[in-house]
């Protein structure tokens, strides 16, 4: 019986991926195999030694110890794109909502709810306050032009902005995704200087940490308008605040509260609603439940932010998966443990990323008592596992 422990709150229609019988998931399991999570920070989690996997039911994986885990044999998987849709509907609001001054209108309405007969005279006489620009005509930077991004900028168009984007890292299939209208940046200092409205949609990682400082701020247009549905940590708030104060930054819009900018003139805060709608939950849990399952079950791994995507159909008798470092003569050790059991390898495969490597082997017959061992000693070993 596999066990999954659940550390957030996971749809159900994820948890239906898991056969009755074949898995258990609870917040509490005595030993288990596997990880699903969405926000909850792993950073001080003192990982079982049963624990293969980690599955972020979401895109964003800086709540996880990525080295940590690489360094203990555990795959890490997210979501790619499957709360893309989500957030994309919810930056369109954004967007909206940073240049129509929405919310402090509705406020303001609240203070004049007493008024009685006089409410409609008021509400004439003190709108003109709340007045924002359109959108129609206004340039738009999107910074990163991954799944949310690409989905951002092109329906940006449909609101007849002039959009830019920057990502220097893009994928191939983003680049199919994106509209042709939209203007390549070649540098995020220029999409600082051109844009009325910028929108932040990559991971937080020590290269994107606090890149919306002082600093930048003063390259961008007066009355700038930043949007961020990423990660808060991209965004330095005191800076920020700072920039409204001074009337440089008309409007900041995040989804990421923190005391500070609760309540805060021209900020506009959302409780981490991007991925908040039933159809993304139910699609990212199914996800994240698939990839643990194709892992758990067969080692295969698709969608692992620290290890290769390997699939390999099985066949033979016993599969033996092996998490090493992608350091010379890792194979031949491998192949030559077996070879010494007199194991024949009907298939195998292998695959490196970064300092780490993965190799798949379907051997004909079963292995001998003492074989793992003998394997996960093997100098650059970290973690060998039998399918
Ligand atoms: N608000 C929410 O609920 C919510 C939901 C989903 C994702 N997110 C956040 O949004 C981020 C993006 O999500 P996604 O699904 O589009 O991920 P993605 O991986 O598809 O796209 C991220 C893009 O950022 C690019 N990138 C990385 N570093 C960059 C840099 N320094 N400059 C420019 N581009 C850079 C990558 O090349 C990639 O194309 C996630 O990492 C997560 O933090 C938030
Ligand atoms: O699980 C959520 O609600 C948020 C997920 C989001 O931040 C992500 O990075 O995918």
């Amino acid at each position: 019986m596999y066990q999954i422990k659940l550390l957030n709150k996971i749809s159900p229609s994820g948890l239906d991926v898991f056969p009755k019988g074949q898995y258990s998931y609870a917040e509490e399991a005595q030993s288990p195999d596997a990880i699903m999570v969405r926000s909850a920070s792993l950073h001080e989690y003192e990982f079982e030694p049963s624990i293969k996997a980690v599955a972020r039911a979401g895109a964003g994986v800086n709540n996880i110890p990525i080295d940590r885990c690489s360094e203990l044999g555990i795959a890490v998987f997210n979501t790619p794109g499957a709360n893309a849709n989500a957030v994309k509907e919810l930056v369109v609001a954004g967007l909206l909502l940073s240049a129509r001054k929405v919310v402090p209108a509705i406020e303001w309405l609240s203070t004049i709810k007493d008024e009685g007969d006089a409410v409609p005279g008021l509400v004439e006489k003190g709108k003109g306050k709340f007045a924002g620009p359109e959108l129609k005509g206004k340039k738009l930077g999107v910074i990163g032009l991954g799944a949310i991004g690409v989905m951002v900028a092109n329906i940006a168009r449909h609101f007849e902005m002039e959009v830019y984007g920057y990502d220097p890292y893009m994928s191939v299939s983003a680049a199919w995704a994106i509209s042709r209208s939209i203007n390549h940046a070649s540098s995020v200092k220029e999409i600082f200087e051109t844009c009325d409205f910028i929108t932040l949609h990559v991971p937080q990682t020590p290269e994107t940490k606090g890149m919306i400082n002082t600093e930048s701020i003063s390259t961008m247009k007066h009355g700038v308008r930043i949007l961020n549905f990423a990660r808060g940590g991209l965004v330095v708030n005191a800076d920020i605040l700072a920039a409204i104060d001074e009337g440089k930054v008309a409007c900041y819009v995040t989804d990421f509260p923190s005391a500070e900018l609760i309540g805060q003139k021209n900020v506009v805060v959302i409780p981490h609603l991007g991925a908040s709608t039933p159809e993304s939950e139910d699609n990212c849990a199914t996800m994240a439940a698939e990839e643990l399952r194709e892992y758990l079950e067969n080692g295969n791994i698709k969608n692992s932010v620290n290890l290769p995507s390997l699939s390999m159909e099985r066949s033979g008798k016993v599969r033996l998966g092996v998490i090493h470092r992608n350091v010379p003569n890792m194979i031949s050790q491998v192949t030559q443990t077996l070879s010494d059991a007199h194991i024949n390898i009907g298939n195998m495969t292998n695959k490196s990323r970064g300092d780490y490597a993965y190799t798949l082997v379907d051997a004909d017959s079963d292995l001998p008592a003492g074989l793992i061992d003998t394997m996960q000693k093997i100098e650059g070993v970290i973690r060998v596992t039998i399918y």
